[in-house]
């Protein structure tokens, strides 16, 4: 699914307006009713609702939905906050389609600002896609209100005050909403983890915009949805055999770690590879011969580290490299012979990524268009430098995979996937249960078996990240966010494989 700016997301409205014969006003009743249908499913009509409406459109939704609410039988209060004495068609049209009973409150002056206690219901619709500067004054004085007051806040479109695209000045209020509303397309905001406290739970509701004007609309920002995942899945042939399912070679574990290695053998195993081989420190031979079987495993000469190379590497169709390896230098010397030598694709992680990021020289070793790294943002700081906000940090993304021509799977809640094209794709699957130690070790093997599989590098981020964060959604039912490790995100890889390949509804 594509990501429109909010400047695209208002011609996506006019071109809806101009070409598909629907009137602007009526535009606004359906994003109104949908609005109010998310409302009613969540909140009682035993519940008292304060709508906070704004001078633009996004303060007609607020108008259309009081009324709305009003005839489903809420208690409603609505404000007109700041000048309201030049509104817009569709706000004038909402204001005069108010009913008797549901009269207006005027807040024109801080010193008119409402009472509100921490069980108020509020609805925001002060400011939306509209906004074009920072928030201050009047209008800033009731955010800071409502945000301290502990009401719980809905936010219509937009938590009001927050920039949609681009970083919001500091200077600007910003609602902190509980739940946040938005029309036909998530906005890059909620993407971000430094917006969390003001988006809070977002959910997207449909209001019919062009299909049209969204399919030719250009961007490099998607965020993936199961259906453009699902058909990236390649069903096995009946004649199939393991050797047409590629070879994995991971260089995983380390004295003291080489629970990271098996962790993603196991996960790159149920990826689906063909065949794997682990090449782990001599300390690791009997741990991992004894918990992953199905995994063929090679000894480096080191006890305690990866010190070398395997002989036949070109025998290999993918390596994965990085989790548990540290740091030593003779794991420095030999990831320089990886990278002078191999042809592989290749999926970088951790200790990988720590080494490489602290070398030049390693870096300009990275072969072009084989390479995906799977850093977290601290891992990612190391190889891009200090970074700004998040904004700044896809910024870096952007530059990375397009110098380096590589991959970049950013991962967080939203992971994001960088392409070499400069395009970014954020993930919509996973769970704040995968916060624990290990869970990165999984993806590593989930994208090195799929890259293995004949997926383009591309396919592999885009299927394994979602798949990962799919895996852990379905083992949250059974095990909670709490209690979950890596090795249940492992167990239920198989369960999220099957729930991609069911028919799509
Ligand atoms: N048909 C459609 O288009 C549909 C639109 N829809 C809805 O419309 C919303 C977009 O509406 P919008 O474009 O009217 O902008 P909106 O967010 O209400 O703000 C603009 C107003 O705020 C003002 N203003 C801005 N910044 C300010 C500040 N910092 N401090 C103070 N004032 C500030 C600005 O005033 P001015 O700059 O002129 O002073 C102007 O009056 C969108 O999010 C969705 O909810 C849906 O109904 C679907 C159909
Ligand atoms: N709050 C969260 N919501 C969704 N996914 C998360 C969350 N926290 C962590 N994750 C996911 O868990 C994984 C953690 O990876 P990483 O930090 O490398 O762990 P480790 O190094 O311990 O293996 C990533 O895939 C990340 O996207
Ligand atoms: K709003």
């Amino acid at each position: 699914m594509k990501l429109l700016t909010a400047a695209q997301t208002r011609e996506a409205d006019a071109y809806t307006i101009n070409e598909e014969g629907i009137s602007s006003i009526d535009l606004m009743e359906r994003a109104a009713k949908a609005f109010t249908c998310w409302f009613e499913n969540k909140f009682q009509p035993s519940e008292q609702v304060h709508v906070f409406c704004g001078p633009g459109n996004n303060g007609g939704d607020g108008l259309a939905a009081a009324r709305l609410l009003h005839e489903r039988k809420y208690s409603v209060h609505v404000y007109l906050v700041g000048d309201t004495s030049n509104p817009s068609e569709d706000f004038k049209t909402n204001l005069e389609r108010l009913p008797q009973g549901l009269e207006p409150t005027r807040v024109e002056q801080e010193n008119s600002l409402p009472a509100l206690n921490g069980k108020a219901c509020v609805v925001d619709a002060l400011f939306g896609t509209g906004l074009n500067r920072p928030v201050t004054g009047l209008y800033a004085a009731l955010i800071r209100l409502l945000n301290e007051s502990g009401a719980t806040v809905s936010s219509i479109d937009m938590p009001s005050g927050l920039y949609p695209d681009s970083q919001t000045p500091e200077e600007g209020a910003i609602i902190k909403a509980n739940y946040t509303i938005s029309f036909e397309l998530p906005k890059l905001a909620f993407l971000l983890p430094q917006h969390e406290e003001y988006v809070g739970e977002w959910h997207v509701v449909p209001i019919g915009l062009s299909q049209q004007f969204v399919a030719d609309a250009k961007t490099n920002l998607y965020v993936t949805t199961q259906s453009d995942i699902q058909h990236l899945l390649k069903p096995r042939k009946k004649f199939s055999h393991k050797g047409l399912y590629g070879h994995a070679l991971l260089l995983c574990g380390g004295y003291g770690k080489i629970g990271a290695a098996v962790l993603s053998a196991r996960a790159c195993l149920r990826g689906g590879i063909g065949l794997l081989t682990v090449q782990v420190p001599q300390a690791g031979y009997t741990i991992l011969q004894t918990a992953v079987p199905e995994a063929m495993t090679l000894t480096d000469k080191n006890r305690k580290h990866l010190s070398e190379l395997p002989k036949e590497i070109d025998k290999y169709d993918v390596i994965g490299i990085g989790p548990g390896l540290g740091t030593e230098r003779v794991t420095k010397t030999a990831i320089g012979q990886l990278l002078a030598t191999a042809s592989h694709p290749m999926v970088i992680d951790a200790d990988a990524i720590n080494i490489i990021a602290s070398s030049d020289k390693l870096k300009m070793q990275l072969p072009r268009n084989k390479v995906i790294f799977t850093p977290h943002p601290k891992e990612f700081e190391r190889l891009v430098g200090k970074v700004k906000n998040d904004y700044d940090r896809l910024q870096h993304l952007r530059e990375f995979c397009l110098e380096y021509q590589c991959y970049v799977t950013l991962k967080g809640s939203h992971t994001a996937i960088g392409t070499p094209e400069g395009k970014v794709y954020f993930n919509t699957t996973g769970n704040s249960g995968m916060a624990t130690g290990g869970t990165g070790d999984v993806l590593t093997g989930v994208i090195t078996a799929l890259a293995g599989q004949q997926y383009s590098l591309e396919e592999a981020c885009l299927l394994g990240v979602y798949l990962h964060g799919l895996a852990a959604d379905l083992a949250l039912h059974a095990v909670g966010e709490v209690a979950m490790t890596a090795s249940d995100v492992i167990d239920f890889l198989p369960k999220a494989l099957l729930h991609l390949s069911q028919p799509r509804p």
